[in-house]
């Protein structure tokens, strides 16, 4: 693949309904699309999840447009790459910055699905023609809202209900949620929100039969996590701690979860995600892929990545109309009974809305 040229383009969105978690709240959303264009005429398309603020990770639109503009882009644009495995490889003396190496990486695979005419599902070695979506209902302003947002996810058909908690809204709101819905596959993210001084509480929470209690303790901690887990009889799902293979080969030998949330941008992009991958079916850990808010693009990414056989759990994969007014792709993600199609199509499968795209961009950048 030789890469001709490669585009930044600042965009902000607003969101459908605004999304609360335990670390704040999200009305729009500012991020970066990349475009990476080779000498063939093709264009390669992906999404960073960085945000504004470094609430979720270290980083923002503003370190990945300065770690993209002067360290990652001139690597991808000093010489031809004959397979998007070797980004990882270039990138790899640069610390971190996981979503701004994901975003260039991504966008290569992309381009790279589309040289050979293939589905990136199929470049990635996923054997799925659908897939299993759940949803992420953010923390809403009262029990009865939450009830009847959960109520209204179930009759569009959602395999999975994730809902958030913290140290003051999860017992009373978990009680009530099992008390209106028994049975209905239910997880709780808490999104770093507690320490193994809760360790009590969180046991107490075994009474709600949850599927996985997701990222419990501290962002970046393996060790204590493996603690809790040995209290706990609910499986514990780490998020955030999980940057790379090395540290779920880490987390599943300590004990410290017993399934990953994969998200393609926290761990550099789509081959460590095939590495993270291949590391959970051989320790049979099962896996689902999380999600960032992402627009189309970045959930074009997502579809293809859990079409892989090992993400046996449904993600927070939800169709375009979950989020947007409009997508920035062409079609829009749409969902039926609770399951998206995976394109056949050559890349991600969907094709860039360029006529929003434009609306939506706040500033651009060409390198070549
Ligand atoms: O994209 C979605 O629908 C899920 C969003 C979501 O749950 C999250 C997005 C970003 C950070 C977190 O707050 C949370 C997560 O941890 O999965
Ligand atoms: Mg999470």
């Amino acid at each position: 693949m030789e890469v001709k040229s490669i585009i930044l383009r600042h965009v902000k969105m607003d969101l459908l309904t605004p999304f609360t978690t335990s670390v704040g709240t999200e009305v729009d959303k500012d991020f970066i699309i990349v475009e990476v264009q080779s000498k063939s005429g093709l264009s390669g398309w992906a999404e960073s999840v960085s945000i504004m603020e470094p609430i979720y990770n270290e980083e923002t639109v503003k370190t990945n447009w300065h770690i993209m503009s002067d360290f990652l882009i001139p690597l991808l644009l000093k010489e031809p790459l004959s397979h998007p495995d070797e980004v990882s490889e270039r990138f790899q003396f640069i610390r971190g910055n996981y979503n701004a190496k994901a975003a260039l990486e991504c966008a290569v695979w992309d381009l790279y699905a589309k040289e050979k005419n293939l589905s990136l599902s199929k470049a990635l070695g996923g054997v799925k023609d659908q897939i299993e979506v759940g949803v992420s209902v953010g923390i809403q302003k009262s029990e009865a809202g939450m009830l009847k947002q959960i109520e209204e996810y179930l009759k569009e058909g959602y395999k999975r209900i994730k809902v958030k908690i913290k140290p003051d809204w999860d017992t009373q709101i978990l009680k009530s949620i099992r008390r209106e819905f028994p049975t209905i596959p239910l997880m709780a993210d808490a999104n770093c929100a507690y320490t193994l001084k809760d360790i009590d509480h969180l046991q107490a929470l075994d009474e709600f039969n949850l599927m996985m209690i997701e990222q419990p303790l501290a962002c970046d901690d393996i060790i204590d996590h493996a603690s809790l887990q040995a209290k706990l009889s609910t499986p514990i799902c780490l998020d955030e701690s999980i940057h790379s293979a090395e540290d779920a080969r880490k987390a599943i030998q300590l004990g410290s979860c017993k399934i990953i949330n994969l998200k393609i941008g926290r761990v550099g992009g789509l081959t460590e995600s095939r590495k993270i991958h291949d590391l959970c079916v051989e320790n049979e850990i099962p896996m689902w892929c999380g999600g960032m808010l992402e627009a189309g693009i970045g959930r074009a990414h997502n579809i293809a990545i859990t079409s892989l056989a090992n993400f046996t759990l449904p993600g927070d994969t939800a169709p375009s109309s979950h989020y947007w007014k409009e997508d920035i792709i062409l079609p829009e993600v749409e969902m039926s009974e609770g399951f998206i199609s995976v394109p056949d199509l050559p890349g991600i499968g969907f094709e860039p809305n360029r006529k929003k795209i434009n609306q939506v961009t706040l500033e651009q950048k060409i390198f070549s």
